[in-house]
């Protein structure tokens, strides 16, 4: 285990700014999972941790130690990478054990406990004997994490390992990570662009754009009061919508609220009103305080539609449960609570919430 800190750790490549100069900080026995959309830095990131790309800026520290302009052999680091590089005229359980070869603590029958104990966790003791050619992609990678975890290193680095991994063999793998995530307790460091995975295995989610981490928090804490909205545009399947304010002296009006909103300080200026697409509320014609248009409807996973709606001159996209009676051409009912409403400045939460000027709905 260990804290892993970063002082100003920045990293360019020509003029590009790769990762800003960033100060974080990766708790003892965390799960924190590097999250952003193409591009945003992460695997920069991961590999100056890991020691395979060296910061133009900044100091990276390892429980206090410095670690910054050391190779990646002197971390006590492993890694998961999305392609892994495997023995392929080895058995898993002697790819396993190739893992632990420099591993001098071990005695020989150390090792095979060890890799014993590392297989039941991954669940891969019935493939022990299997050759790595005869492996899906996803078992591959199951291999790929038991040899990572078989190391016992303090940290543990994953560049998206599951991106060429089919769905069946995507859950297998995650649940072979909680598993030995509650066995084990290491320092962890999991990139990747699917924000379910993220939801689904950390502690914590580093939002990343930019090259710079915008918001770190527990997944549904970020989930449900994004600091940006960016944060709440990427997270979401679909992401929130958003609203424009219509000015009317120091109020504004949102198009899907029935009243209008008092502005803190009375400027609408770069305002911003999100709302998640399943907070939103339809109902029959009339049932609910503001009328709209069904423009389209589309069935999702767990079938539940999804209805682009018109509301006024705003469009939103609201979740309904499964067999909702509403088409497309339909007059319905939305109500937009208002608990559930997010207003940002230029992209940035407002501290202060705006009222509406009844609160008839709130
Ligand atoms: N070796 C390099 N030389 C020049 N530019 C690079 C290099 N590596 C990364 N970059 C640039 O740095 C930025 C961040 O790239 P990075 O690969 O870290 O992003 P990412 O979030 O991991 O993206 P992805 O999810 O697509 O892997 C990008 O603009 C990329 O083009």
């Amino acid at each position: 285990m260990s804290e892993i800190v970063l002082r100003g750790v920045g990293r360019a490549f020509g003029a590009t700014q790769a990762v800003q100069p960033t100060d974080f900080t990766f708790p003892d026995g965390s799960v924190t999972c590097l999250l952003g959309p193409s591009g945003c830095g992460k695997t920069t990131l991961m590999r100056m941790i890991a020691g395979l790309d060296t910061p133009t800026g900044g100091r990276i520290l390892f429980d206090g130690r410095d670690v910054t302009g050391k190779p990646a052999r002197d971390r006590d680091v492993a890694m998961v990478f999305q392609y892994p590089v495997m023995y392929r005229t080895l058995s898993v359980a002697e790819n396993v054990e190739l893992a632990l070869r420099d591993d001098r603590r071990l005695s020989a029958a150390g090792r095979r406990a060890r890799v014993d104990e590392v297989l039941e966790v991954m669940q891969l003791q019935d493939r022990r004997a299997a050759g790595i050619d005869a492996l899906d992609v996803g078992t591959r990678q199951r291999v790929a994490v038991a040899r990572a975890v078989a190391r016992d290193c303090a940290v543990i680095l994953f560049d998206e390992p599951t991106t060429n991994v089919e769905v069946h063999a995507k859950t297998q793998l995650i649940r072979a990570f909680k598993q030995f995530r509650a066995r084990l307790r290491q320092t962890i460091i999991y990139v990747t662009h699917d924000q379910t995975e993220a939801m689904t295995l950390a502690d914590r989610i580093a939002l990343m754009r930019d090259g710079a981490i915008t918001q770190c928090d527990a997944p549904h804490a970020l989930y449900d009061r994004p600091e940006s909205a960016f944060g709440g545009w990427f997270l979401g399947n679909p992401g929130m919508n958003f609203l424009e304010p219509r000015p009317q002296g120091g109020v504004a009006r949102f198009d899907g609220f029935p009243s209008p909103f008092r502005l803190p300080d009375g400027d609408p200026e770069g305002l911003q009103l999100g709302i998640r697409p399943e907070r939103i509320l339809v109902g029959p014609a009339g049932a609910l305080p503001v009328p709209a248009q069904v423009l389209r409807r589309a069935i999702t996973v767990g079938g539940q539609y999804l209805l682009l709606l018109r509301a006024g001159s705003a469009t939103l996209r609201a979740r309904t449960p499964p067999r909702a009676p509403f088409a497309p051409g339909d007059t319905v009912s939305i109500e937009c609570p208002i608990s559930h409403a997010a207003f940002f400045r230029h992209g940035q939460r407002l501290v202060a919430q705006p009222r509406m000027t009844e609160d008839v709905h709130a």
